[in-house]
């Protein structure tokens, strides 16, 4: 973690999703961040304190670490600082947890927290431990209002839903930007170009990721300095005897080879489920009905959006 030479105000959370509650609260930090002449940062840790210390629950996450620096720091924090949430880490007491990380590395000079916020070993203290602390360590506190944090933590939850059902209209109305999956393309079972469809295997390596419902999704990523509409069936296959999920992406007017590149994939519309056809004709002829439904989506996109 690099250290935070001049005074900052900070915030710490999770912000998954970075969605449109997180916005508020970031735009809370620049602006007392402006009107004080302190950097802004977001403290965070990761892997997230669930991955840690209750491994089997398994959580999955609306972003991955990276995609989530990227997306903050698009928003105009001085600082994303990513603390490595470990076991020693988590028997910190509350106060040397202060003077640690937030006074020493963070040079925190005012701090904007959740009404809830609990911390330190056994998270045993609260917010009013972190006032009294910064009477000593030079800093105040700023609350979030129980109705601002709990809007925020339904709709990470509510998102998180709604990808997990295939909404990822619904998800993208909440997080305010479209859901996207990031990773990189590779061989495949080499029958999509026989069946006239070749498609593009996105392997994503990080284990936490949330991947949305089975079924077949209007997708658009940028290649090659344009953006390209494409339809992704995320499944196992079933028709042609596939057992392990795949995510893979038949991109519109495009023919060029995709291996080992790094992409990614954001998602617009949810148009079916999987489905295990009787043969494979039967699944090409769903495969150009889902072509016609994304061309038609494509027409009524453009004429929205004008571009
Ligand atoms: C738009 C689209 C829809 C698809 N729908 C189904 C489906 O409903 N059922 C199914 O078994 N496979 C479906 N597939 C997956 C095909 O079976 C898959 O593309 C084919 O097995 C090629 O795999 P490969 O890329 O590993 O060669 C779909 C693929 C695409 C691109
Ligand atoms: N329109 C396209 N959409 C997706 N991939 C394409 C397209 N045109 C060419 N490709 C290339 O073809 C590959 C997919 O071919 P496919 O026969 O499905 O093989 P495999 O399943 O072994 O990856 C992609 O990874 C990409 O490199």
């Amino acid at each position: 973690m690099s250290e935070i030479i001049n005074p900052s105000v900070v915030t710490i959370g999770t912000f998954d999703g970075v969605h449109v509650g997180h916005q508020k609260i970031i735009d809370r930090l620049i602006d007392v961040a402006q009107k004080n002449h302190l950097e802004s940062a977001i403290l965070t840790f990761f892997p997230h304190p669930r991955m840690v210390l209750q491994k089997e629950v398994g959580i999955k996450l609306i972003n991955t670490i990276e995609e989530r620096k990227k997306i903050i720091k698009s928003k105009g924090v001085d600082h994303l600082v990513i603390y490595p949430f470990t076991k020693e880490f988590s028997r910190l007491t509350a106060r040397e947890y202060v003077e640690q990380i937030l006074v020493n590395k963070l040079n925190a000079k005012k701090i904007i927290i959740g009404y809830d916020h609990r911390f330190g070993r056994n998270r045993n203290a609260n917010i009013q431990d972190l006032k009294e602390l910064g009477k000593t360590f030079g800093f105040t506190v700023e609350e979030i209002s129980k109705q601002d944090v709990e809007e925020v933590a339904v709709s990470s939850t509510k998102i998180r839903k709604a990808i997990e059902e295939g909404d990822i209209e619904k998800a993208n109305t909440f997080l305010g930007n479209l859901f996207s999956l990031n990773g990189k393309i590779v061989k495949g079972k080499s029958l999509g170009k026989t069946l006239g469809f070749p498609t593009a295997n996105l392997e994503i390596k990080e284990d936490y990721k949330i991947i949305p419902k089975n079924g077949v999704y209007i997708v658009k990523a940028h290649l090659d300095n344009k953006w390209v509409f494409g339809m992704m069936n995320i499944g196992t296959n079933p028709t042609v005897g596939g057992d392990t999920q795949t995510i893979e992406t038949y991109f519109l007017d495009f023919s060029q080879d995709l291996y080992g590149q790094e992409l990614s994939i954001q998602i617009l519309k949810r148009i079916r489920d999987e489905i295990k056809f009787g043969d494979v004709d039967q699944l090409i002829e769903a495969m150009n009905n889902d072509l016609n439904y994304t061309k038609s989506y494509i027409q009524d996109s453009k004429a929205i959006n004008n571009d």
